[in-house]
């Protein structure tokens, strides 16, 4: 039975498709990172799994209830961590978690749920406005965490986070998947799930626009790189011997400078021997190779955050007859 599971799931404001007929599917277990720029329809898919809202057109169920007709059924089994949550500033740690196992009618002992999340004991008793931005963040998976839940939905937890509180936050949801629960971790940013996701779903403009693992996200981009050969002559010329090469797609002569796209990352070092052998003379040599960042901006449509994510341009050796090429 999938953890969530939606059908053409639909929500129109007027005129705005906020989310636009999702097909998606979260199995039991998994890290699941739901990506995609603030604006995507992150939240009010999560709003809709928790019957905050109610979808225009479409269905989901979550942990096998109907997620609309069932909601009472769901809530005790889900834990979240919602958007820009905050602390109550002058009630103290303990008192956060006792009020949520009082809201969801749980026997847990708040003690042990601070442990489970490493709030030190001599914080539980200090008022929560007092707690670093790591600790509130504790906090937060703590007061989720209460009566076990089988499924964490977290939407956007990262954001405000420095980069020790994204570590942090992401060794406890790793440690809460190695407990066997199911986590749903919305973000705006593909390095903040990277570390943790067993796959991710990237929404833009209310759509799906990919669904995989992170290694079949790399492997998707894995060889599409650019070698770029400044030679000594015409670069025209050389073209074909470029083109034949394989795992070379496509190939671009322009004055003395050549650009090969290549989907085989053993064809970059090729295409400099078989030019070489076939009389070039190669005064440099540059490869660019497509970031994971870069690809997600670029499903995205966000062409500037595509560019800046690019990994960077890497300078090979220097063009010497035969030299393999360093990437
Ligand atoms: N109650 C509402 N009334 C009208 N439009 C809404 C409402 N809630 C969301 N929207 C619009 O629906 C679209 C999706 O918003 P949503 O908050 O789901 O995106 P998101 O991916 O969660 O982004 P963010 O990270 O910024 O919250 C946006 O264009 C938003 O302005």
């Amino acid at each position: 039975m999938p953890a969530i599971d939606t059908t053409a799931l639909t929500k129109e404001y007027g005129d705005l498709t906020a989310v636009d007929g999702l097909d998606l599917t979260v199995r039991e277990g998994e890290v699941f990172g739901f990506l995609g720029p603030n604006g995507a329809g992150k939240s009010t898919t999560i709003n809709m799994l928790l019957d905050f809202t109610r979808p225009t057109a479409g269905s989901a169920t979550v942990l096998g209830y109907d997620a609309q007709a069932e909601a009472d059924r769901i809530s005790p089994r889900i834990g979240i961590i919602p958007e820009g949550f905050d602390i109550y500033p002058r009630l103290d740690g303990r008192r956060h978690v006792e009020f949520a196992v009082e809201t969801k009618d749980a026997d847990d002992d708040p003690d042990d749920v601070l442990d489970r999340v490493g709030l030190e004991p001599a914080a539980r008793d200090r008022a929560a406005g007092e707690y670093s931005t790591g600790m509130r963040q504790r906090l937060a998976m703590g007061m989720a965490l209460v009566g076990d839940p089988d499924l964490l939905i977290m939407d956007e937890p990262s954001s405000g986070l420095d980069p020790h509180g994204i570590r942090e936050l992401q060794d406890l949801v790793r440690a809460e998947a190695e407990r066997g629960t199911t986590v749903f971790f919305s973000s705006h940013i593909l390095e903040h799930v990277e570390a943790v996701c067993d796959r991710v779903g990237v929404l833009n403009d209310g759509e799906l626009v990919a669904v995989d693992t992170i290694d079949g996200l790399r492997e998707s981009i894995g060889g599409e790189s650019t070698v770029g050969l400044a030679l000594a002559g015409p670069a025209e010329e050389l073209a074909p011997v470029a083109k034949s090469i394989d795992g070379v797609t496509d190939v671009a002569a322009s004055g003395r400078t050549l650009e090969c796209t290549i989907v085989d990352p053993a064809a970059k070092a090729t295409v400099v021997t078989e030019l070489v052998d076939a009389g070039a003379t190669i005064r440099d040599v540059r490869i660019r190779d497509v970031s994971l960042e870069s690809l997600f901006a670029s499903l995205t449509g966000d062409a500037d955050a595509a560019d800046a994510n690019a990994a960077p341009e890497s300078d090979a050796s220097p063009p010497t007859a035969g030299s393999e090429v360093a990437e």
